[in-house]
C-alpha cells in the first residue's frame, strides 16, 4: 500500500472498479462516509458548512452534508452553479439532500464551526479566480477548521502546485491512495494532516495500473537491504572511499561517520596528505590514503564505492577528478561541490556516468546542473534521472528520489530539524555506505533519505548533523527486527 497515484491513474482505478460491478454511486457514498467518519472522530456535533463544486468532488459534498445532518449536525450547503446542471452521481446525491442549496458566498461561513471543502478535487482544470478566489480567501481568513475532500481546492493533485489560490486545510481526506500533490510542496503544507481512506477499490486494481511512484517507506526497499549473515565478514560489507577536501574536512568527516554507521565494512578517506591526520583523528576506525594514490586504489575492485563532493571544492580539477573516477564504474555518490563543479558542462558529467550513481542535489545545485528542467519536483527529478542515467535525489522538505527507469519515491516524514549545516553530507554518507554493501542505487537512495528523515524526526529540536549518524543504530536495529513495516 505504498503506491501514490496520479489523478489520471485514480480515474482509471475508479473506471475499472465501476466496470467490475461497483457502481460510482457506491464509491461516492463510501467516499462521503469515510470523510464523515474522520470528521466525527475529531469534532463533536456542531455547525458545518459544506462548499460544493460542480463535479463529483461536489457530489461527495452532498453525501457528507446528508450524513452529517443524519448524525445530528447543523449543516449548510453552498453550491457553485445550478443544481440542475449537476450530472451523474453528483446529481443523484443532490437529489438525496433534503436541505437548502445556497449560492456560494462568504455569508455561508457565518456561524460555521467547521468548513468542508468539496469545491474541486481531481478535476481542477484551471486557476481559481474572481469571486471564487475571494471565497477561498475568506475561508482561509475565517479561522474556522477546514476538512478538504480529496485535495484542498486549488491544489493540483499531480504536482502539489497551487492554481490561482488554494484552500488551506487542517485535514485532507483522500481516497484509495495518496496523490503526488499531497506530499509535494506547497500542497503538502496546504493539506494539513493527510488521511487516506479505502472506498472499495481492490488492491489488485491498483497493482494492475502499475503506479511508478511510491511513498518512501521501508516496505519499498526493505527486501534490498544486505544484512550481514551469521558468518558475515567486514570484507563482505564493502569498502567505501570517501574523497575528502583539503581544508573543509568537516564535511568529509560527517560523510565517513554516516557511511560507517550505515554499515560500510571498511572506509578509507582519501585526501591531501596534509589533511589526513585530521580525518584520522576524528575516528580511529577509518583508514586514510593520500589522494595521489586514488587511481591505484580504484584499480583494486575491493574498493567498490565512493562518495565525492562534500567539502571537496568547486572547479575544473574537481571535474577532471570525477571524470576519471567515473571511468571505474564504482557505486558513486556525487554531492555538493561535485555537482556544482559541472555547472558549465553538465553533459560532460552525464556522458561519463556509466555505473550505479546517485546525485543528491539540493534545489540550488539542481538548478545549476539542470537549468532547463522546470516544473514540479517529481517531474524534474524524473527528467534529470533520465537525462543523467543516475538516480537523482532532490533534497528538501519533500525529498524526491527518481531512477532513470521512471521509478520514483517521495518522502512523507516531516523533519524540519534536518535544515542544518552538515545534514546533507550525512545523507550522502548514508547512501554511500548502503551502496558499498551492495544495495541497488534507487533502494539505497530511498533508504538513505528515509533514515535521514526518520532520524531528524526522532531527534527533533536541537539536532546537529553529528547526531544523525549516532542515531542510525537505533533505526537500523528497528529495521533489522522488522519494524516499522
Ligand atoms: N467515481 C469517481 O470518479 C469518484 C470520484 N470521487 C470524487 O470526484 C472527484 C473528481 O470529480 P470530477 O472529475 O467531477 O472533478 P471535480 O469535481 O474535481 O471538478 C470538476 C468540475 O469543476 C470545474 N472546474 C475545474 N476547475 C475549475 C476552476 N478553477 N474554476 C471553476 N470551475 C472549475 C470543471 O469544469 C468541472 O465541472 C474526486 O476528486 C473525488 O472527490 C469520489 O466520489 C470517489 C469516486
Ligand atoms: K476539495
Amino acid at each position: 500500500m505504498f503506491e501514490v497515484l496520479t489523478t489520471e491513474q485514480m480515474y482509471e482505478a475508479d473506471r475499472r472498479t465501476i466496470e467490475a460491478g461497483t457502481s460510482g454511486d457506491v464509491l461516492m457514498e463510501n467516499a462521503g462516509a469515510s470523510v464523515v467518519a474522520e470528521i466525527v472522530s475529531r469534532w463533536t456535533t456542531r455547525a458545518a458548512t459544506v462548499l460544493c463544486g460542480p463535479g463529483n468532488n461536489g457530489g461527495d459534498g452532498f453525501v457528507i452534508a446528508r450524513l452529517l445532518r443524519n448524525a445530528g449536525w447543523s449543516v449548510r450547503l453552498g453550491l457553485l452553479g445550478d443544481v440542475e446542471k449537476l450530472t451523474g452521481d453528483a446529481a443523484l446525491n443532490a437529489g438525496r439532500w433534503e436541505g437548502a442549496v445556497e449560492r456560494l458566498s462568504p455569508a455561508l461561513l457565518v456561524g460555521a464551526d467547521l468548513v468542508v471543502d468539496c469545491l474541486f478535487g481531481a478535476g481542477l482544470a484551471r486557476p481559481i479566480e474572481g469571486d471564487l478566489a475571494s471565497l477561498v480567501q475568506a475561508v482561509n481568513d475565517s479561522g474556522v477548521p477546514v476538512v478538504a475532500v480529496d485535495v484542498p481546492s486549488g491544489v493540483d493533485g499531480n504536482s502539489g502546485e497551487v492554481r490561482g489560490i488554494s484552500v488551506k486545510a487542517n485535514v485532507t481526506v483522500t481516497f484509495c491512495r495518496p496523490k503526488p500533490g499531497h506530499y509535494l510542496l506547497p500542497g503538502r503544507i496546504l493539506c494539513g494532516q493527510v488521511i487516506v481512506r479505502d472506498i472499495g477499490i481492490a488492491d489488485q486494481t491498483i497493482r494492475d495500473i502499475r503506479p511508478m511512484l511510491v511513498c518512501n517507506e521501508p516496505g519499498v526497499w526493505r527486501a534490498g537491504i544486505n544484512w550481514p549473515g551469521v558468518d558475515g565478514h567486514k570484507y563482505h560489507r564493502g569498502h567505501l572511499l570517501v574523497i575528502g577536501g583539503a581544508t573543509m574536512t568537516g564535511a568529509g568527516r560527517l560523510v565517513a561517520r554516516a557511511a560507517r554507521r550505515a554499515g560500510a565494512g571498511l572506509l578509507t578517506v582519501v585526501a591531501e596528505p596534509a589533511s589526513l591526520s585530521v580525518y584520522a583523528a576524528d575516528s580511529p576506525g577509518i583508514m586514510t590514503a593520500p589522494i595521489a594514490t586514488l587511481d591505484d586504489l580504484l584499480k583494486d575492485c575491493r574498493h567498490n564505492a565512493l562518495v565525492i563532493g562534500p567539502g571537496f571544492g568547486v572547479g575544473d580539477e574537481t571535474c577532471s577528478r570525477i571524470i576519471t573516477l567515473l571511468h571505474y564504474c564504482r557505486c558513486t555518490v556525487l554531492d555538493a561541490d561535485a555537482l556544482t563543479s559541472f555547472a558549465e558542462q553538465p553533459s560532460t558529467l552525464f556522458f561519463a556516468i556509466q555505473g550505479p550513481t546517485v546525485l543528491t542535489p539540493h534545489e540550488g545545485e539542481f538548478a545549476r546542473l539542470f537549468p532547463d528542467i522546470e516544473g514540479d519536483k517529481l517531474s524534474r527529478a524524473r527528467a534529470a534521472a533520465k537525462r543523467s542515467g543516475a538516480t537523482v535525489l532532490i533534497k528538501g522538505a519533500d525529498t524526491v528520489v527518481a531512477a532513470p527507469d521512471g521509478r520514483a519515491a517521495i518522502n512523507t516524514i516531516d523533519a524540519p530539524w534536518l535544515a542544518t549545516a552538515g545534514s546533507g553530507d550525512v545523507l550522502a554518507g548514508i547512501i554511500g555506505g548502503l551502496m558499498a554493501q551492495g544495495m541497488e542505487m534507487f533502494d539505497a537512495a530511498c533508504m538513505g533519505a528515509w533514515l535521514h528523515a526518520r532520524a531528524g524526526g526522532d531527534i527533533g529540536p536541537g539536532l546537529i548533523a553529528e547526531d544523525i549518524p549516532h542515531h542510525l543504530p537505533v533505526l537500523l536495529g528497528q529495521l533489522w527486527r522488522g519494524v516499522p513495516k
